[in-house]
């Protein structure tokens, strides 16, 4: 709609007549982006604010299939989806939640009192679906913490632009396998840019996002939205949306792979400029992460990077609704990365959680700053010098939360070892060599369970 058809269309109902219009933050500086041109293509407008559909297409980090129109009601594929589509909406109607009409400027506070996702927010307080309740020793306040203050231990926190990281980083790398990073040269709008296209996008009439269902037949983390983790039926369910986009390398770049259904939308969702610039700027970080940790066990800096070959970059974004119990339930289940190294960007919700001497540190979201996560390919390339961190996400009763997560990952194919020249005769290889496809494998197919794939690779 035009501004002034928005306006009138708005004002005719005394409730939304009060809505503010506020349009997300303004793309970045650059020579094909800027202003108010670039929040009306994000909104699918030309430069004269005239709409301008095709163009969103185009632009879409996914594209619509046009030969399959979403049903969803039928059971045609349902069984594939990354949730189960027909039983997400029998659910959510059951609940009394019809098709909601939502505003996709609105921010995440508002969003979550009006919004659908496949994890059923509507359930109301006294009824946590038993498919979401942890088994009691799993519960956030079962097991040991940290109580949360100013002077609680955290993460590290190092300034990239400091003379000299490399013993910040051993050190963080050592004591915690996470730590934040500031001044790491990632522009701060973007960012925000990226967290802002989440919240639209999670925004979004159901309808809407379901023409994005990854399809977990074609494999597990397929690209698109989903809520399932794992292909196993029988596990306790995370509190969790997602929508996963395969980044690098560029072949993988496939606008359909992975879709179940994805026909033609009226506004964008996740811009592929906006994605590829995001992807790029976050591998350079990574490799410059790398080099760092490389470097900081006295191996040559580009040697974990080299041990991993071709980058494989998974980008997935996170929302966790407000929940009905967050007591009972997980946002996301204790687990490891699986890959090599994961770059993390949080809202200022909060709900991280890093697990250190067996007690769960809260990971305090700091503006601007990435959280930077040791996955299971580092532990093994290092021998264990540097552990993977065993990480979760809570999930809290009143605010939704919005994260982004950048895996860098090896190829299937690549056959990932404890580096040579860590192992000496006082310190054995402490790690079977593995080829990643099959430790992926074992992951999705058993759960994380903390880091049993991991540790199931330790030499005894
Ligand atoms: O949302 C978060 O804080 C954690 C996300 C995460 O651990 C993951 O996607 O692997
Ligand atoms: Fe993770």
């Amino acid at each position: 709609l035009c501004t002034t058809c928005d306006s009138d269309i708005h004002s005719a109902n005394p409730l939304s007549r009060r809505h503010e219009r506020v349009p997300v933050v303004p793309l970045l500086d650059s020579p094909h982006s800027g202003g108010a041109a670039s929040v009306n293509r994000l909104f699918g407008k030309d430069e004269d604010g005239e709409a301008n559909g095709e163009e969103n297409e185009a632009e879409s980090w996914i594209l619509p299939n046009p030969s399959i129109t979403p049903n969803l009601n039928s059971n045609n594929g349902a069984s594939g989806f990354g949730f189960n589509l027909n039983k997400g909406v029998v659910e959510m109607e059951e609940f009394g939640f019809g098709e909601a009409e939502v505003d996709p400027f609105v921010d995440l506070e508002r969003l979550q009192q009006q919004m659908d996702s496949v994890v059923p927010v509507r359930a109301g307080v006294a009824n946590l679906p038993p498919s979401y309740i942890q088994p009691p020793s799993l519960r956030p306040q079962s097991s040991p913490h940290v109580a949360p203050s100013p002077s609680a231990p955290s993460i590290p926190t190092i300034d990239l632009s400091s003379p000299d990281p490399i013993p910040l980083v051993r050190r963080a790398c050592s004591h915690w396998g996470a730590f934040h990073v500031i001044n790491h040269g990632v522009p701060p709008a973007l960012l925000q840019h990226m967290r802002s296209i989440g919240v639209q996008f999670f925004g979004s009439p159901m309808e809407d996002k379901a023409r994005y269902a990854c399809d977990l037949t074609v494999g597990p983390a397929a690209q698109g939205y989903g809520s399932r983790m794992l292909a196993k039926d029988d596990t306790v369910l995370d509190w969790r949306d997602y929508f996963d986009h395969h980044t690098l390398p560029e072949e993988r770049r496939d606008p359909t792979s992975g879709l179940i259904l994805s026909p033609i939308i009226a506004y964008i969702i996740f811009p592929r400029e906006v994605v590829t610039q995001y992807s790029k700027e976050m591998r350079c970080l990574a490799n410059q992460l790398l080099s760092i940790i490389s470097q900081s066990l006295t191996l040559p800096p580009s040697y974990i990077e080299d041990a991993v070959g071709d980058v494989y970059q998974n980008i997935t974004v996170s929302f966790y609704p407000s929940c009905p119990r967050p007591d009972l339930a997980l946002g996301l289940q204790a687990h490891s990365d699986m890959g090599a190294i994961t770059l993390l960007v949080q809202d200022n919700v909060g709900g991280l959680e890093v697990l250190k001497d067996d007690k769960w540190v809260l990971v305090q979201p700091l503006t601007e700053a990435i959280v930077v996560i040791l996955a299971d390919m580092t532990e093994v390339i290092t021998n264990g010098a540097y552990k993977s961190a065993v990480h979760r996400a809570l999930v809290n009763a009143n605010r939704a939360r919005l994260s982004v997560a950048t895996f860098y990952d090896p190829s299937k194919t690549r056959n990932i070892y404890p580096a040579p020249e860590l192992i000496t005769a006082e310190n054995p290889a402490k790690y079977r060599e593995v080829i990643y496809g099959d430790f992926v494998k074992s992951w999705y197919g058993q759960g994380p369970e903390g880091k049993r794939n991991i540790d199931a690779l330790l030499i005894q």
